[in-house]
């Protein structure tokens, strides 16, 4: 099957004001369709560079790039590919509806049902009860909704999204987490970046981590699970902390790290002693395992598993 997006080994400079960066340094990787690929990088690592090159916003790179196999360098590539930025910048003095119609008439989508149609998204959002109000009234979290609508709307069969869940609250992250989880299991594919681990995890089945330009590597949920495996932080509800020493979280609730070997019969004592398993979580999170691979790619620049 065609991959939804190719980088071969795309390297891109910027010279300004007698600086020279290197914002891409031989970057390449593959999206296939319906997966979900999350870039994760600091700031200033390239991952709106990766963005722009792909839509063609830039140009003057090396290597190559491909949307659906067909170079990016061609404007037919974008067909069906949906971009939303991470401050979006919709026409202000028109409706969320009438901003989801434009996308329609760009993207020539003709529907008998069209106003249904671009409510149901907007519904989908939370954001119908604003369908008639114009963008300049709306609040930023709002504009992001509207912009997400905006690109669903034409039914997009590759969707990139810049830190797609910045100036969102819980439930607004929760529903766009929801609604590109479905957006996925109808085969559509996404590259997203982001430095919010924690939203990033839920929904992307690899990784890439983008560090001064350089793609350092890919990591699928999986791999980062073996990585993490070996101690986990177990939350348990007793009269009395288990071994005496265990971190109180609040009034009978406590915490503990322990040893992957130790669970099994930390479990049994816990049984025992009548108290209740809360959780168990990985004590390494993917922020830790980044961090890791940053410090290792430091100390001994050899090239890791991409
Ligand atoms: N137009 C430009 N001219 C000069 N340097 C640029 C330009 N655009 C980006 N850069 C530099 O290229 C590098 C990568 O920038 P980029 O915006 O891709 O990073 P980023 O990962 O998206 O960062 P952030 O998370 O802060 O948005 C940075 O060092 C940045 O300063």
């Amino acid at each position: 099957m065609t991959p939804a997006l190719e980088f071969h080994a795309v390297s891109k400079i910027f010279r300004a004001r007698g600086k020279t960066v290197h914002a891409l340094r031989n970057v390449s990787f593959e999206v296939s369709e319906g997966e979900v690929f999350g870039f994760v990088g600091p700031n200033g690592a390239g991952k709106s560079t990766t963005i722009k090159v792909m839509l063609d916003a830039i140009n003057d790179y090396e290597g190559e790039v491909k949307l659906y196999g067909v170079s990016a360098r061609t404007a037919s590539a974008r067909k069906g590919v949906a971009y939303v930025p991470e401050s979006p910048a919709l026409y202000e003095q028109f409706t969320a509806l009438e901003i989801l119609h434009m996308a329609l008439d760009m993207y020539d989508i003709r529907r008998p049902d069209r106003d249904a149609w671009c409510m149901q998204w907007l519904e989908r959002f939370s954001v119908a009860h604003n369908a008639r109000r114009r963008v300049r009234e709306l609040s930023k979290g709002n504009v992001q909704r509207v912009a997400l609508a905006h690109a669903l709307v034409v039914s997009p069969r590759l969707l990139v999204l810049d830190e797609p869940l910045s100036g969102l609250d819980p439930v607004g992250r929760k529903d766009v987490v929801d609604i590109l989880s479905e957006y996925k299991r109808e085969g559509g594919a996404i590259f997203f970046t982001s430095h919010v681990l924690h939203d990033v995890e839920r929904i992307a089945d690899r990784f890439g981590f983008i560090h001064q330009g350089e793609l350092l590597t890919t990591r699928s949920p999986r791999d980062l699970v073996s990585e993490r495996a070996d101690r986990f932080i177990v939350r348990y509800q007793a009269s009395a902390a288990l071994d005496g020493a265990h971190a109180a979280i609040r009034d009978g609730e406590y915490e503990q790290e322990l040893d992957e070997h130790a669970l099994p019969a930390f479990l049994t004592r816990l049984q025992a002693a009548g108290g209740r398993l809360m959780t168990v979580k990985p004590a390494v999170s993917l922020e830790t395992v980044f961090f890791k691979i940053l410090e290792g790619e430091q100390t001994a620049p050899a090239s890791g598993p991409r």
